[in-house]
């Protein structure tokens, strides 16, 4: 019998400009340890098979992040690109073989074993799906000048997390696709999917706490969630 692989991509490929500093955010310390730190051992600690990690800081996460906290599912570090959908695509080049992938922002450090375990299930009932949260605010479309245009209903809005997770040959077809076609603004993976015409992705609820880490005052947040969730 075949058995099915599947792989959990963590992007780290990012240039962090809404965080600034001199530390890149992926690996700013939280609590002590990197911010990509607690996306690894969630993956590690998960029923995923491997893990491949995209940075362009390959020597220093192999050694620091890689070898120090002992993640030996993470069988191969790749360089990110300029934007993340590249970054996505190198790591789906990376997963040959895989039948199943779960996609994650390694800045987003709250990912949950429910989540992934949910993620699995999901994806092979409807060969995509993503974590994402109903939105608790009224949305409005605006037009370029900032007018409003239109509200729509509140119960068909989400807010879309990681992790995004596919069937490997779907995804990666529909990455071809879209890059072939150059496709501009492409901030997720779902929206990838969503140009595959026989593709429905599946939301799924992830968790408020599952935020990314994006501009500082996330770091502040996102500290005060860890001291609650470990009662540091
Ligand atoms: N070229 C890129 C851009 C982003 N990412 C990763 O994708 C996730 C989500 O991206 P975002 O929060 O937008 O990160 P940055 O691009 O680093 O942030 P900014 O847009 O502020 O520069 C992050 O884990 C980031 O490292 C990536 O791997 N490669
Ligand atoms: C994939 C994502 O996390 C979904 O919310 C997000 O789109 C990635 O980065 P962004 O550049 O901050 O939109």
């Amino acid at each position: 019998m075949q058995t099915e692989k599947i792989t959990a991509i963590v992007l780290a490929g990012g240039s962090g400009k809404r965080m600034g500093g001199t530390v890149k955010k992926q690996y700013m310390l939280l609590a002590g340890y990197p911010v990509l730190y607690y996306s690894l051992a969630a993956f590690q600690k998960s029923s995923v098979d491997t893990i491949i990690l995209v940075t362009n800081e390959k020597e220093y996460c192999q050694k620091e992040i890689v070898q120090a906290y002992h993640f030996d599912k993470v069988t191969k570090i790749v360089s990110g690109g300029a934007e993340r959908y590249n970054s996505v695509y190198a790591g789906l080049l990376a997963a040959e073989g895989s039948s199943y992938v779960l996609i994650h922002d390694g800045a987003r450090p709250f990912v949950s074993q429910e989540m992934i375990d949910h993620s699995i299930e999901t994806v092979k009932k409807y060969r995509a799906c993503a974590v994402g949260m109903p939105v608790k605010d009224t949305i409005k479309i605006v037009d370029k000048s900032g007018f409003t245009v239109t509200t729509p209903k509140r119960e068909t809005v989400w807010q879309v997390q990681t992790p995004q997770t596919f069937s490997y040959p779907l995804i990666l077809a529909a990455y071809e696709k879209v890059l072939a076609k150059q496709v501009e603004g492409i901030t997720d993976d779902t929206m990838v999917a969503e140009y595959q015409s026989d593709v429905r992705v599946k939301l799924i609820e992830g968790s408020y706490d599952n935020m990314k880490i994006t501009t500082p005052e996330d770091i502040t947040v996102a500290e005060a969630l860890l001291k609650t969730s470990q009662n540091i």
